[in-house]
Parts: C-alpha cells; sequence; structure tokens
C-alpha cells in the first residue's frame, strides 16, 4: 500500500494542543540531589516534549477501556507516536471537568524521563472531534488488541 493512504493528515487548525509547561524537569531533581546520577541512563528525549502540531493519524494499534490507540505521524519531526483518543462529550460539565484533569495528568506526565517509562508527550483537544488525543512514546514490540 502507498505510504499516503497509511495517515490522515489532521489540520493543526482542528485541534487545541496543551503544550503548557510545569517548570520541575528529572534534570533539575538531579540537580536537587532526589535522584542518584548513575539510576537514570539518559534517552534522546526533548528536554521538554510537545505534542505534535501537523501530524497524519495510521492505523489502529489497539483498543483499551478508554478508547483507541493509533499511530501517528509527526509531519514537524518525522517521528512515529501512539495517539491514544479518547472520545467526550464537550457540552457535558462533568466529563470536561475529567479531560481537564486528564490533560493535568498528561502535564505531569510529560516530565518524567525514564528508559523504563513510556513517555508521553502531550495532548490535544478536537472538540469538533470530541476526542481528547494523548500523544506517547510509539512501542512498536506491545502486541495489538
Ligand atoms: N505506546 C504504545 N505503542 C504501541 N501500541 C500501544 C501503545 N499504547 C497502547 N498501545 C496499543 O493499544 C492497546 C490499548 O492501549 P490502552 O493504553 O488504551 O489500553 P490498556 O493498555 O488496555 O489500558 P487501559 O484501557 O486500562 O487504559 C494496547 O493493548 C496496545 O495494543
Amino acid at each position: 500500500m502507498p505510504q499516503e493512504n497509511l495517515f490522515q493528515l489532521v489540520p493543526s487548525s482542528q485541534t487545541r494542543s496543551y503544550n503548557g509547561d510545569s517548570t520541575l524537569q528529572y534534570s533539575d531533581l538531579r540537580t536537587l540531589g532526589r535522584v542518584p546520577e548513575k539510576s537514570c541512563p539518559r534517552r534522546e528525549v526533548p528536554r521538554s516534549p510537545q505534542a505534535p502540531v501537523n501530524w497524519r493519524q495510521g492505523k489502529l494499534l489497539g483498543r483499551g477501556a478508554f478508547g483507541e490507540v493509533y499511530l501517528c505521524y509527526d509531519a514537524d519531526t518525522g517521528r512515529e507516536l501512539a495517539a491514544k483518543q479518547v472520545p467526550f462529550d464537550p457540552d457535558c460539565q462533568e466529563t470536561s471537568k475529567e479531560v481537564n484533569a486528564l490533560e493535568c495528568e498528561v502535564q505531569l506526565l510529560k516530565n518524567l524521563h525514564h528508559e523504563r517509562i513510556v513517555q508521553y508527550y502531550g495532548s490535544s483537544r478536537d472538540l469538533e472531534k470530541r476526542k481528547l488525543t494523548i500523544f506517547v512514546e510509539f512501542m512498536p514490540g506491545v502486541p495489538t488488541s
């Protein structure tokens, strides 16, 4: 199958990325002496990972309790990620609160950098499609479900 049929381009104007930064980084913890220098070998992860802006949706990787996970191609960096899509009702105050809480959680998880922890890159809310997309490191060996 030609490469262009594998991904669907998601224009950045449709999505609202939540890339706000919290200030405490792994390296800050190291400086503070909370993490031993040798306990965490560093990976090639940007200091402050960002959710992709222009990205293409690829094949379905699996389904979980809260939504579907798709392969995602970041058109700006050429990187492959996994995009977890959680449907929500933007007109419902209750679910909007839950989505806010999820976004905050992703913001915290973005600051965890460890080779044994899947890297979070951020999230974006699409009100039109009524979905919150959470971007995480793509783990090629994970069996599809
Ligand atoms: N980072 C990833 N890289 C590759 N595939 C993934 C990744 N994350 C999830 N998947 C695939 O998507 C499926 C669903 O994942 P998801 O995290 O939504 O659900 P889960 O692991 O069952 O946990 P839960 O539903 O409790 O959140 C997984 O079983 C896996 O096949």
